[in-house]
């Protein structure tokens, strides 16, 4: 049978567990399937060489981790600048965020290039390579110059944006031509797909062989959709230890008089978590039943600091907290608990459990694993309510779920309110459509998927 080898920016030990879709999700594959996990180490050398990064391995239960470190210049331009700069918010329709410094691409490639080099002489023949998201669009090409002819498959975690989004990237020609030298690529939805069709066919003038198959540069790409599951027996396992039962125990005595809603993020722009807490302000002044009662717990998880668009909406979110709490809280209830910090995830079960509404509403988002975790750890006898946003990957599936467009505060504060209010017996059908959907494509399955048609893709 052949390794897999899965290459990434970010890279965790797949025996612990760590914030960050990609992350949980790789973990989840490798301790399945064993094989080599490489990416960056998240050691940044001061001073270090760009270009050059010492490289680490170590066995991880069941995987082997290989990881490189990058200097300072490295990181700023690859990871920080094009990367989370440029990629990441045009990537989430944010083109007014993107900082398209010319600096940054020399980085970039320097990093994919430097990536290639390392990864090569540690592969096998008989290897299925397969590589994660944007930080590296170009690996693969890289790789091919380098005379890599293994099967090599591209998953994209973020939505890719309708074509002439994509166009305000002034390499957009170079990255979709770097595409082109994997064998299959995935994206989150069909929406994502079919802004991929649109844009190779009217940009790169790419001959559509059928539905899934592109001809262009001289090579044939296939692309479907494949959306991202989570563990469905690992994180029900998690909701059912102990440590979760506690952190239930604990947080319903704690707000047995109240309602509880709760949003869990990366402290990122593309959540849309400023927009839900003015949603929640709206449930306040339009259904004063809820004050004194309702309570928002925010979770937000410090992420990519030092991209100046981070500490942005860190101050916008901190401000809002706190002019909401002033206006409304009183000696015994603040309506909103902000927390900027990563709560360990063995502790999210029982947080979500205890929880009347989980709020998942992104502005834009690639799937969103929040959304699946909250499904699993409902109690199916009196399961909380999800409200989640129409921008969102997950809610392509999840229709069960109460959609919401967050930029409508009104209209979001009115289905928050219809979520406090649902009959049991609604709750209890929506959850078990909801779950099953989560059960039949958990993280097993878009595993397989993708393994199969990158083993059939090309032949
Ligand atoms: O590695 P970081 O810069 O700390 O950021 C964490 C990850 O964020 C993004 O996650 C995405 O992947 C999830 C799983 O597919 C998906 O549910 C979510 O919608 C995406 O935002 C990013 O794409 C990863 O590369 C980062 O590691
Ligand atoms: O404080 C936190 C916040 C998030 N997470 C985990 O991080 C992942 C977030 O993935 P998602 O796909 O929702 O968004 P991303 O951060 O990848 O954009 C989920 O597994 C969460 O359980 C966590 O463990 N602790």
């Amino acid at each position: 049978m052949s390794r897999l080898v899965v290459v990434s920016n970010r890279v965790a030990d797949p025996r612990k567990v760590a914030a960050g879709g990609l992350a949980v999700a790789l973990a989840e594959t490798l301790n399945e399937t064993g094989g080599l996990w490489f990416g960056w180490s998240g050691n940044i050398v001061e001073g270090g060489t760009p270009g050059e990064g010492e490289l680490h391995t170590q066995q991880a239960g069941p995987a082997t981790l290989a990881t490189v470190d990058l200097s300072r210049e490295d990181h700023d331009s690859y990871y920080q600048g094009y990367s989370n700069g440029v990629l990441w918010p045009v990537f989430h329709y944010r083109v007014d965020l993107a900082d398209f410094d010319a600096g940054y691409i020399a980085g970039y490639r320097r990093v994919n290039q430097m990536f290639a080099r390392k990864l090569l002489p540690l592969l096998k023949d008989s290897d299925t390579i397969w590589v994660h998201d944007y930080h590296l669009i170009p690996l693969a090409a890289e790789l091919r110059a380098m005379g890599c002819r293994q099967k090599i498959g591209f998953f994209l975690h973020t939505p890719l944006p309708p074509p002439l989004l994509l166009a305000t990237i002034p390499q957009q020609d170079w990255l979709m031509r770097a595409l082109f030298a994997y064998d299959l690529v995935g994206f989150q939805s069909e929406v994502d797909l079919s802004h991929f069709a649109r844009y190779v066919e009217t940009e790169a003038g790419a001959q559509p062989l059928d539905r899934h198959r592109f001809r262009a540069f001289g090579s044939t790409l296939e692309a479907r959709a494949f959306p991202i599951g989570i563990d469905v027996d690992e994180f029900a396992a998690l909701t059912h230890a102990q440590e979760a039962r506690d952190t239930y125990a604990s947080t319903r005595e704690e707000y047995k008089r109240r309602r509880l809603l709760m949003g869990v993020d990366r402290l990122d722009y593309s959540k849309g978590i400023p927009h839900r807490v003015r949603a929640f302000r709206e449930l306040l002044a339009q259904y004063p039943e809820n004050r004194h009662s309702a309570t928002l717990i925010q979770i937000a998880s410090p992420s990519r600091e030092s991209v100046d668009a981070y500490a942005d909406i860190r101050r916008e979110l901190e401000h809002l907290c706190g002019s909401i709490n002033g206006d409304y809280g009183d000696l015994d209830w603040m309506p909103v608990r902000y927390i900027h910090r990563t709560i360990a995830r063995k502790r999210l079960p029982g947080l979500y459990r205890a929880t009347q509404v989980g709020l998942v509403t992104p502005l834009r988002d690639g799937m969103n694993l929040v959304a699946k975790e909250f499904i699993v750890a409902q109690d199916p006898a009196d399961p909380g309510v999800l409200v989640l946003s129409r921008f969102a990957g997950a809610a392509e599936r999840l229709k069960e779920a109460l959609l919401v467009n967050p930029y409508d505060t009104h209209g979001t504060a009115q289905v928050i309110q219809q979520a406090l209010q649902m009959p049991r017996e609604e709750r209890q059908q929506r959850h078990q459509k909801l779950l099953q959907r989560v059960r039949d494509e958990d993280v097993h399955w878009w595993r397989r998927s993708f393994l199969q048609a990158l083993a059939a893709a090309g032949g």
